[in-house]
């Protein structure tokens, strides 16, 4: 069983539990979920950054990287530093994160917000829109097909943005299709957790030029995005790197200021 079975069995029974606990009816009545959201792919289109910065505790492959930021304040620091939108790992057992912090990011900033989290059920997504999301991601290692453009096109009935997650060519094939947004290729092997921007590079001439391409995971430095950007990529979500130092919004600044040079 590798990290991502394990993750959304786990999931499964949270989601099954959830369900008997919240009704749809409460979060199709709540006031975001009336919200208009704000496009991530647009924003990315206009910028010359593209960055998605994270909010991230912990992970399967980093025990620790910042256990007790306050998500408001970072998610200020990011709006400050200038990126294009904030990424919100929503995920309890595996990320330290929960939907509330989805919430108080979104009573912090206007910047989109991605709910980061494992997407199983459509009952998630409608619990997105109600918590202030504007983005989801779909994995691909973890959706049928079927699923993929079900999920997808729900979504997008919901004003939502989608971001499909790749890790290899035979996840990228059986995903395109018109329900997405946005393409992300994730760098990080989820068997060794070893991270490689050969995955993005590769990738990148099989996915179509109507997508917006997005490169996750293992960014750490300006060169990787400018390795990158010739690849066709508009769009770094850019986690640890940030989350690990005291101060993530001025970490972004410098980060976002050396990129313009
Ligand atoms: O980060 C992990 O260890 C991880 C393990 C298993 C599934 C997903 C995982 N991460 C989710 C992400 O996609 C990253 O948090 C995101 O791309 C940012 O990555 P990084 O900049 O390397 O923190």
């Amino acid at each position: 069983m590798n990290i991502l079975d394990k993750i959304v069995a786990d999931k499964r029974k949270e989601v099954e539990l959830k369900k008997s606990i919240i009704p749809v009816s409460q979060y199709e009545t709540s006031v975001l979920f009336e919200r208009e959201t704000n496009s991530l792919a647009q924003a990315l289109k206009l910028s010359d950054t593209g960055i998605i910065a994270e909010f991230k505790r912990r992970s399967p492959s980093k025990e620790s990287i910042n256990q007790n930021a306050n998500v408001g304040q970072v998610a200020k620091g990011y709006e400050n530093a200038g990126v294009c939108g904030m990424s919100v790992l929503t995920d309890i057992k595996y990320f330290g994160g929960s939907i509330e912090d989805l919430v108080l990011a979104r009573a912090s900033v206007k910047l989109p917000l991605l709910r980061k989290e494992f997407i199983i059920s459509e009952y998630q997504i409608i619990e997105a829109k109600a918590h202030g999301a504007d983005v989801i991601l779909l994995i691909a290692a973890i959706l049928t097909k079927q699923e993929i453009k079900t999920f997808s096109e729900f979504a997008k009935s919901l004003g939502l943005d989608v971001l499909l997650e790749v890790h290899n060519e035979a996840e990228l094939h059986k995903s395109i299709m018109p329900s997405l947004d946005m393409l992300g290729v994730n760098n990080r092997n989820l068997k060794t957790f070893e991270v490689s921007l050969d995955t993005s590079k590769s990738l990148s001439k099989l996915i179509p030029d109507d997508f917006v391409k997005v490169s996750e995971s293992g960014i750490s430095s300006v060169d990787a995005i400018k390795e990158l950007k010739p690849f066709g990529y508009q769009g770094f979500l850019i986690g640890e790197n940030f989350m690990k130092t005291d101060n993530p919004g001025k970490s972004a600044i410098e980060f976002i200021k050396n990129l313009k040079n």
